[in-house]
This record gives C-alpha cells, sequence and structure tokens, in this order.
C-alpha cells in the first residue's frame, strides 16, 4: 500500500479584529506562495454557507468584504456559537476536510476554542499570526463599533492569554507587507520543500527495503 504523509507541513492560524486585514494578508501570502503550496480556510465559511441556506441569503455577499454580512453577523454569531458549544472543533473540522496542499492559512480564528483545535490537531506545525490595525484604519476601510459584536467574543476571544507567534502590522506607516512577511513566507516556503519530500509516495519495494 502506498505510504503518503496528509498532514499539512505549517499551519498558520491568522486572527484580528475585523477589517484588520485578515483576508488580504492571507490573500498576499497565497499570491506568493501559489494555491498549490499554500491553501486558505476560513472558519466562517461552512458557517455562512449553512447559515445562508437555512435563511435564503445571498453567499457570495456573505463572503465578500462588504456591508451585506454586518446586517447579519450578530445573529450568525449566536448560531455558530450554539454549534461550537456541542462541539468547539465543528467549524474547524469542515474548514479543514479535504485540505491537501503542505501550508495551511487559517485566515479568521475568533475564539481561543478554534486555535487551541489546531494546535491540538497539528503541534508541531501550528504558529499564531496576529494582524493589527488600529480603529482609525479600520474605520477607514468600512468598521464601525457595533455593540454585541465588537464588544462580544466573536472580536474579542483572543485578546488576551495568547503570545503570538508573529504580529503583522497592518498599517501604511508600518513596514511593508512584503517586509514583514519575508519570514513567514520563507517558514511556509521550507514547510513546503520539506512536506514535498515526506509527501512523496513510496511503493512498497522501498518500504521493506
Ligand atoms: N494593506 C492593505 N492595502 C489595501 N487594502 C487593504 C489592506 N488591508 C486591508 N485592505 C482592505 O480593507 C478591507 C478589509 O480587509 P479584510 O477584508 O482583509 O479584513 P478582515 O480582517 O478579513 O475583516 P473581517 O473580519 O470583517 O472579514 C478589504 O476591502 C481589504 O481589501
Ligand atoms: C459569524 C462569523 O463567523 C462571521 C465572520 O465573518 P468575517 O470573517 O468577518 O467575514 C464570526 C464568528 O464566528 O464569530
Amino acid at each position: 500500500m502506498e505510504d503518503r504523509v496528509s498532514e499539512p507541513g505549517l499551519v498558520l492560524v491568522f486572527s484580528g479584529k475585523r477589517k484588520s486585514g485578515k483576508d488580504y494578508v492571507t490573500e498576499q501570502i497565497q499570491k506568493r506562495l501559489g494555491s498549490d503550496v499554500c491553501c486558505i480556510l476560513r472558519l466562517s465559511g461552512p458557517l455562512k454557507e449553512q447559515y445562508a441556506q437555512e435563511h435564503g441569503l445571498d453567499l457570495d455577499q456573505l463572503m465578500g468584504p462588504g456591508p451585506y454580512k454586518e446586517q447579519y453577523r450578530a445573529d450568525m454569531i449566536r448560531w455558530g456559537e450554539c454549534r461550537r458549544r456541542q462541539d468547539p472543533g465543528f467549524f474547524c473540522r469542515l474548514a479543514s476536510r479535504g485540505a491537501c496542499q503542505p501550508v495551511w492559512l487559517v485566515s479568521d480564528a475568533r475564539r481561543l476554542s478554534d486555535l487551541q483545535w489546531f494546535q491540538a490537531e497539528f503541534p508541531q506545525q501550528t504558529q499564531s499570526v496576529r494582524v493589527q490595525s488600529s480603529e482609525k484604519t479600520r474605520s477607514q476601510r468600512g468598521w464601525s463599533f457595533t455593540a454585541g459584536v465588537d464588544d462580544a467574543e466573536s472580536e474579542c476571544g483572543l485578546d488576551n492569554g495568547v503570545e503570538f507567534d508573529w504580529i503583522v502590522i497592518n498599517e501604511a506607516d508600518a513596514p511593508s507587507l512584503d517586509e514583514q512577511l519575508r519570514p513567514i513566507l520563507q517558514l511556509a516556503e521550507e514547510a513546503a520543500s520539506t512536506s514535498s519530500v515526506t509527501d512523496q509516495v513510496v511503493p512498497p519495494t522501498e518500504l521493506t527495503g
């Protein structure tokens, strides 16, 4: 039987406040690494798919960066937290099913249980990345404070108790994203090259020596 390593070589779990640039930064990383090396996993993806289906909503708009999803955010949070209470890893498993690239970018971790699930599943491969932007910059990107959202676990669940492996300052007056992402990209390229070596199919004759 063929012996194939299906685990990722690196799992980068991103978090950050609304409009801090989680999607933007992870898309920049994927552009540089290529989609055969790196996939973006959105924990909100399976949640929004199911929520859109149950409520007859436009999934494309729910998945997009525009104001449409904000109308439903509070109820989606409630809906999602009901499922997480029953199974904290519910959305992590759904979002990562079928991922086969060596590098995974989890773009939207919001709770400690999100990060802990990947750390428990892939203890050697998981690193945490915090994307930071000022409220002024976030406001320029369309954010405004919403009670019940910005003061709730969905937005504050990772504010304390986590020593992030990486911090990305997504501000015009910060070092460029190219500069900030360089060490992360190098780590990803190393993980991808190592994974491509160990991910080769080894015919049975070589396995038995
Ligand atoms: N460095 C940047 N340069 C240009 N545009 C940016 C930058 N960072 C973010 N943006 C833009 O700001 C908006 C918000 O960014 P993004 O959607 O990545 O935030 P987010 O953290 O994923 O937000 P949410 O939690 O609401 O999904 C998007 O339109 C995005 O294209
Ligand atoms: C409901 C929720 O998944 C919406 C996330 O939407 P977005 O990643 O901000 O586009 C947030 C949450 O799960 O708390």
